[in-house]
């Protein structure tokens, strides 16, 4: 994975394991990612496949009990220090000032980012007062400002509006604004216009990426929606069950994808001005949970391609078979070294 003085954030074989009577659950198992300034990058993935815990952990919001393993480097411009996330205590100080600091989050539902019983102006002014500056004023007109930003109507009004006051859209820009108003170096959203209709989707995928044009956040997004990958993405990494199955840049995700998982999201994404009839074809079966899992391939269970005694000998690694391009597939190395 591309990693040079870009680079601000470093996920390196970080495993989230989660102990339960069934056994233990690889949540996340080896996942390595890397993240530069100014980049967007998209993790596509169907449910259950370890979006939400890989993300979670680099603001430490995973349960207790997971147990976290690995490196998780955050290169600081506030501090110009290396900070590896993975090591700081859950709830400690250096955690609390990155989250909604250097790092903001947010979700597919804003109403898990406000609490329902302050004004929206009061929740932005608080992050905006422990992550900007100590004067009120000032803090005010950056909350104004950034509500203005994200095109909201008549923001001195909305500034003492709770958030069940606000429409679904208003909302949901109310959120973005307070995750911008700290003026994070990363935002990750995650899943953050499933819930809207389609319009209103567009409009939010259009302001997030102003927006980063502006203030050049960059940005981890989170997403099953392959629609969503190639609108916002400049690299992107497929997951399954807990891996990075493939992780490449966004043109060649859709035309030049090798990992029979890829191909496979992509033959179930209904694209836009396709022919009517062209068949969608969904991957057969479900994502099985991760606890107890055989040896080799996690695709193995649905991989058309699956070969016994090849791809469920040994586990597979992430391999890059060019610059930018990493997959984890034993069929497309052999191939790969095959032709040269
Ligand atoms: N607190 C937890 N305890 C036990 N298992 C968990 C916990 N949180 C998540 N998991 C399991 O970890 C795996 C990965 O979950 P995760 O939510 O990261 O997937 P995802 O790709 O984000 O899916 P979705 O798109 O549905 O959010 C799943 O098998 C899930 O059941």
């Amino acid at each position: 994975m591309i990693s040079d003085e870009q680079t601000i954030l470093e996920v390196k074989d970080l495993k989230i394991h989660f102990k339960l009577h069934e056994g233990l659950l690889k949540a996340v198992d080896g996942v390595d990612l890397s993240l530069r300034k100014k980049e967007t990058l998209g993790i596509v993935g169907e449910s259950g496949s370890g979006k939400s815990v890989t993300t979670q952990s680099i603001l430490r919001i995973i349960p207790q009990t997971a147990h976290l393993e690995g490196e998780i480097i955050l290169r600081s411009e506030e501090t110009g220090k290396n900070i590896n996330l993975a090591t700081l205590p859950m709830n400690g100080k250096e955690i609390r000032k990155i989250r909604g600091g250097e790092i903001s989050m947010i979700f597919q539902e804003p109403m898990k980012a406000f609490s329902p019983v302050h004004t929206i102006g009061n929740q932005m002014m608080e992050t905006v007062l422990l992550h900007r500056t100590k004067d009120k004023n000032e803090a005010k007109e950056i909350v104004l400002q950034s509500l203005r930003e994200v095109g909201m109507s008549n923001p001195e009004q909305r500034f003492d509006e709770y958030p069940h006051q606000l429409s679904g859209g208003m909302r949901q820009r109310a959120m973005i604004a307070m995750a911008l108003a700290s003026n994070p170096a990363i935002l990750i959203a995650d899943e953050p216009t499933t819930a809207l209709d389609v319009t209103l989707q567009a409009q939010v995928l259009e302001l997030m990426n102003n927006l980063k044009e502006k203030t050049g956040t960059s940005i981890i997004f989170i997403t099953h929606d392959l629609g969503v990958i190639a609108e916002m993405s400049d690299n992107v990494a497929v997951m399954y069950l807990g891996q990075v199955m493939e992780y490449t840049d966004v043109d060649t995700l859709f035309h030049g994808a090798k990992h029979p998982y890829t191909l496979a999201l992509l033959k179930s994404m209904p694209s836009v001005g396709a022919a009517e009839n062209k068949r969608l074809e969904a991957i057969e079966g479900n994502v099985p949970t991760p606890i107890n899992l055989p040896k080799g391939c996690r695709f193995f269970s649905r991989c058309k391609l699956a070969q016994d005694g090849v791809c469920n000998v040994q586990d597979i690694p992430l391999v890059k078979i060019e610059d930018g391009h990493y997959v984890r597939c034993v069929l497309v190395d052999e191939k790969n070294r095959g032709g040269r």
